[in-house]
């Protein structure tokens, strides 16, 4: 294993896959720490998924380091800490907190944070995170409810969450390419500057980033600043050879299904696309499960009674008003508890009744999802959109499954992502 990485979320962590495996490094995703099990012998990059975005400070730092050992101790060269590409966090971490314990960790002298994506139009410029083209505090991300952006500079933002200096790395430097990039390091470095925000408009941009990274032993950022990596790696000779991914996944036989608890505004517009193209849909009101008119059971029995044919969908996505007349009534944890532990108990009976393939929208209802399906790690395949693969489980039930982040994905996400399983 060359790479070894660390994701605060399961969506986020299939994303990286996802990158790290398009550009060609053969990549594996596990839930947690790996068993002893997982074969590591055609592995180039480990990704391991925590759930560390919004717990407390130290418990994300001291699960990030349990990860970093395991990893190191597994022969990674080099540590990639990935977060979320709209920098989510508060002031009082996680991403400061775990990149301070991590440089700690490998007694390195330097990282950077760069969040860039610019697929999913997230671009850096002067430090300030734009969100397709609006400064991070004016976009959806600015009524988070659990960690608002309300601050586009990613060096104030960063600042108020560690005590290291965090410097710039700014677009002329980026913009005149890799050599200038890593003169910008040393000089940021000199200047005793810990972590250094850095610049991406475009990919090419994160592409010389990339090359500029190849000694940095400790990187942290989004999934865009690791496209230019593989490439980089392999012309340093760190590995002999990129191997392009397969263009399918093959997926179990069976019939598939679609569960979102994502109320993110690309989901909910994705669910109207399946509505009004004729999908069955089954609507999840928090409140019935809470009177306990909503049961798994009745879910499960709904999806099996629809015709072979066609892809079910089971939603709870609402509109932010209407989320939060719910979690008024029933509390914001409880509501969430609610939705997450219904739908998984629904996908952990659906392979023992036919369903092999599963698109589940969101990052939190993606992880109590895999959770109870009882699958520890996934092998990647082809990508659906920007940041979305499908994936096939490598333990527990034999299943496909796209996990997708709330909001990744075209309107018609639910419709499409079906012709690219084999
Ligand atoms: N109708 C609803 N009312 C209240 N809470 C809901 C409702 N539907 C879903 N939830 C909860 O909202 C949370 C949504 O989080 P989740 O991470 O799954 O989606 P997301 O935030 O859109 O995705 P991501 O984290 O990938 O950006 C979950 O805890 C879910 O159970
Ligand atoms: O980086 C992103 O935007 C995603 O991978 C993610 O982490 C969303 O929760």
């Amino acid at each position: 294993m060359l790479l070894g990485c660390i994701a605060d979320d399961l969506t986020g962590a299939t994303d990286l896959s996802l990158m790290l495996s398009r550009e060609g490094l053969r990549t594996v995703q596990s839930t947690g720490l790996p068993g002893d099990d997982l074969d590591l012998t055609e592995v180039d990059a480990l990704v391991v998924a925590l759930k560390s975005r919004t717990i407390p400070a130290a418990d994300a730092v001291a699960q990030s380091l349990a990860a970093a050992e395991w990893l190191l101790a597994n022969g990674a060269q080099r540590l990639f800490f990935k977060y979320c590409s709209t920098f989510d966090s508060t002031d009082e971490g996680n991403i400061g907190p775990v990149a301070e314990a991590l440089l700690k960790r490998l007694d390195a002298g330097f990282t950077i944070a760069c969040p860039a994506f610019p697929a999913t139009g997230r671009s850096i410029y002067q430090g300030h995170l734009f969100v397709n083209g609006v400064p991070l505090n004016e976009s959806s991300m600015r009524d988070h409810p659990l960690t608002p952006m309300r601050d586009s500079d990613l060096r104030r933002v960063l600042q108020r969450q560690t005590e290291l200096p965090v410097g710039l790395v700014a677009y002329a430097d980026v913009d005149a390419g890799a050599e200038a990039i890593a003169e910008a390091f040393a000089r940021e470095q000199a200047a005793g500057k810990r972590i250094a925000i850095v610049d991406a408009l475009q990919d090419a941009h994160l592409r010389e980033i990339g090359k500029a990274l190849v000694d940095v032993r400790l990187i942290t950022g989004g999934s865009g600043i690791a496209i230019g990596l593989p490439t980089a790696y392999r012309d340093a000779g760190l590995i002999d050879r990129l191997t392009p991914p397969a263009a399918s996944i093959a997926a179990p036989e069976g019939r598939g299904a679609i569960l979102a608890g994502s109320c993110s505004a690309a989901t909910r517009g994705q669910v109207a696309k399946a509505q009004e193209a004729g999908l069955p849909t089954l609507r999840i009101d928090p409140l019935e499960i809470a009177s306990g008119k909503l049961t798994p059971a009745s879910v499960i029995e709904w999806l099996v009674s629809q015709p072979a044919d066609a892809t079910p969908l089971v939603y709870s996505s609402d509109d932010p008003d209407s989320v939060r007349a719910v979690q008024e009534k029933l509390g914001r944890d409880k509501a969430g508890t609610l939705v997450e532990d219904l739908l998984a108990s629904v996908a952990a009976a659906l392979p023992g009744k036919g369903f092999t393939r599963l698109l589940v929208a969101g990052g939190e209802t993606s992880g109590a999802v895999v959770n109870a399906l009882g699958v520890k790690a996934l092998s990647i395949g082809p990508e659906i959109d920007p940041g979305v693969p499908w994936t096939r489980s490598r333990s527990g039930p034999d299943v496909a499954l796209a996990l997708k982040s709330g909001n990744f994905g075209t309107p018609d996400f639910f419709l499409k992502a079906w012709s690219s399983l084999a």
